[in-house]
C-alpha cells in the first residue's frame, strides 16, 4: 500500500508523521484551503504512484457530535460553502442549476476504519464538511449543525484532496483530530497538543497497516 498523507500546514505533518515519511507513507503539507489542497494533491499524484490519498490534520468538531481529542473519519465530504448566499438561504451548485460540488462518498474510508480498528484507535465516522471560511461564530456553527445533521466536523481541505484524487482515479479518505469546538472563535480553547497526540496515534495505525 502506497499512501499519500496530505495535511494543510507543516506543524500538522510533523505531528502526524514525525520525520515526514514512513515505510509506505509519504507526507505532504499542501497548504490551507480546498484550492491549495487540490493543486498540491494533483501535483503529487502526477509525479508519484499511490494507492490511497488521506486528507489529515486538525478539525473543528460539532458540539455533542465530536469532542476535542476525538478522531473523525469521513464517510462523505461536502464543500459546504460552495454556492450562493441568497435572501432565501444558501443554494448549493445544484440549487443554482450548475454541475459539480456533489457530496463525495469516500472510496478509501473503509480501509482507514479497518486500520484504525485493528490498532484499537477509537474513531467517529460521519460527514466532514469542507469550508473555505472557517466557522467563527456560534450562530454560523448552529446554522451548519442544523443544515447538515450528519456532519460531525469541519475542516478546510478534504474536498479539494478528494476532488484531485477522484480525477486521478485514486482512492481517498479524510481522517482528522478535533482540536476545537465549532462556533465562536476562541483560540485559547483549542487543545492542539491533545489533538496532535490523537492524530499521531491514528496516522501511526494507518502507517502500520500500509507497511
Ligand atoms: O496555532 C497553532 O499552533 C496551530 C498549529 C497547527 C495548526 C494550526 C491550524 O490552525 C490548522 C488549521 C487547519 O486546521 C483545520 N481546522 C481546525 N479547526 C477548524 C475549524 O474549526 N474549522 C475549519 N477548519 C479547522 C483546517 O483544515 C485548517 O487548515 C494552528
Amino acid at each position: 500500500m502506497r499512501l499519500l498523507l496530505v495535511t494543510a500546514v507543516p506543524a500538522e505533518l510533523d505531528a502526524a508523521l514525525p520525520g515526514g515519511s514512513r515505510a509506505g507513507v509519504t507526507g505532504l503539507a499542501g497548504g490551507v484551503g480546498p484550492v491549495a489542497a487540490a493543486v498540491s494533491t494533483a501535483m503529487a499524484l502526477a509525479s508519484g504512484t499511490y494507492d490511497l490519498v488521506v486528507s489529515a490534520g486538525l478539525a473543528g468538531g460539532f458540539a455533542e457530535r465530536a469532542p476535542i481529542g476525538s478522531i473523525v473519519v469521513a464517510d462523505t465530504v461536502r464543500w459546504a460553502d460552495l454556492g450562493a448566499a441568497t435572501d432565501e438561504g444558501f443554494l448549493d451548485l445544484s440549487g443554482l442549476g450548475l454541475a459539480g460540488g456533489d457530496v463525495l462518498p469516500t472510496t478509501g474510508g473503509r480501509w482507514v476504519t479497518d486500520a484504525l480498528g485493528a490498532a484499537d484507535v477509537p474513531a467517529l465516522t460521519g460527514e466532514i464538511l469542507t469550508l473555505a471560511t472557517m466557522t467563527g461564530t456560534d450562530r454560523r456553527g448552529a446554522e451548519l449543525a442544523s443544515v447538515h445533521p450528519a456532519a460531525i466536523a469541519e475542516a478546510m481541505e478534504g474536498y479539494g484532496v478528494a476532488w484531485a484524487a477522484r480525477a486521478a482515479g485514486v482512492r481517498w479518505a479524510e481522517v482528522r483530530a478535533v482540536s476545537n469546538v465549532i462556533g465562536r472563535r476562541d483560540r485559547s480553547a483549542w487543545n492542539i497538543p491533545l489533538a496532535f497526540d490523537a492524530l499521531r496515534g491514528a496516522v501511526g495505525a494507518l502507517a502500520a497497516a500500509a507497511a
